[in-house]
């Protein structure tokens, strides 16, 4: 299959701001598009089946991932989650990259599959972190517990990733967010995929 897409995965502790950013990005710039995983995960207030992710039981989970309905999938913070293989190939084989929002066991499963881009966001400290996830206003102090406890964790795999973003001001994060992908598309090689017409007309054939 010939994939024109440029797959990217984006870590960072819960509350790192992933989603946001990621959100502000899609806004920003076209032909982009994020992965909606399945989860065993309560949807939170305001969420949306089929936007936010795809609620499904731990039977139905186990259903899929013996399926193989998934690229990757992991365990964190107690609930499952996974990523859809067949939708993420067929976005990229239609030349739309493709954003997985995951944890670092998903990326590594990942990397060893497919050619991808991996950025990690880190926050600017641990008491911000603990700040943003108590204003989100979304889990308990338990589940904020869980989280900051698995956050030393998640982050101190972020040397694996090939960018590092570091989320203090949102518009400057977001600006260097948006020129990896920039940057990304320029490569030689990808201009070489989505500009043959204009290449090939460019370059006069010497008699
Ligand atoms: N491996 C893997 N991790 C995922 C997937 N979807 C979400 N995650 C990770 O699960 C963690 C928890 O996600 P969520 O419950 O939505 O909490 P949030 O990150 O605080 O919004 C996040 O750190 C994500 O990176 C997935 O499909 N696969
Ligand atoms: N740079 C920032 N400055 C202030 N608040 C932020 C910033 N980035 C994210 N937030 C806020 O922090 C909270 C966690 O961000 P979110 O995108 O949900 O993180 P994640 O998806 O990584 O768990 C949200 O309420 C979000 O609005």
């Amino acid at each position: 299959m010939n994939l024109s897409g440029t797959l990217y995965i984006i870590s960072a502790p819960s509350g790192g701001g992933k989603t946001s950013l990621v959100n502000a990005m899609l806004a920003e710039l076209s032909n982009i598009t994020v992965s909606i995983s399945h989860t065993t995960r309560a949807p939170r207030v305001g969420e949306i089946e089929g936007k936010n992710y795809f609620f499904v039981d731990e039977a139905t989970f186990r259903h899929h991932q013996e399926a193989g309905t998934f690229l990757e999938h992991a365990k964190v913070f107690n609930n499952w989650y996974g990523t859809s293989k067949t939708w993420v190939l067929e976005q990229l084989a239609k030349g739309i990259d493709v954003i997985l929002e995951i944890d670092w066991q998903g990326a590594h499963a990942v990397k060893e599959q497919m050619e991808c881009t991996s950025i990690f966001i880190l926050p600017p400290s641990r008491e911000v972190l603990l700040k943003r996830l108590v204003n989100r206003s979304q889990d308990s102090q338990a589940i904020i517990d869980v989280r900051m406890k698995q956050a030393s964790q998640e982050i101190s795999h972020h040397t694996e990733y090939d960018y590092v973003v570091v989320n203090d001001d949102f518009e400057l994060a977001l600006h260097d967010l948006k020129s990896i992908i920039i940057a990304n598309r320029l490569r030689v090689v990808k201009q070489k995929v989505r500009y043959e017409a204009l290449l090939h007309s460019l370059v006069v054939k010497e008699q």
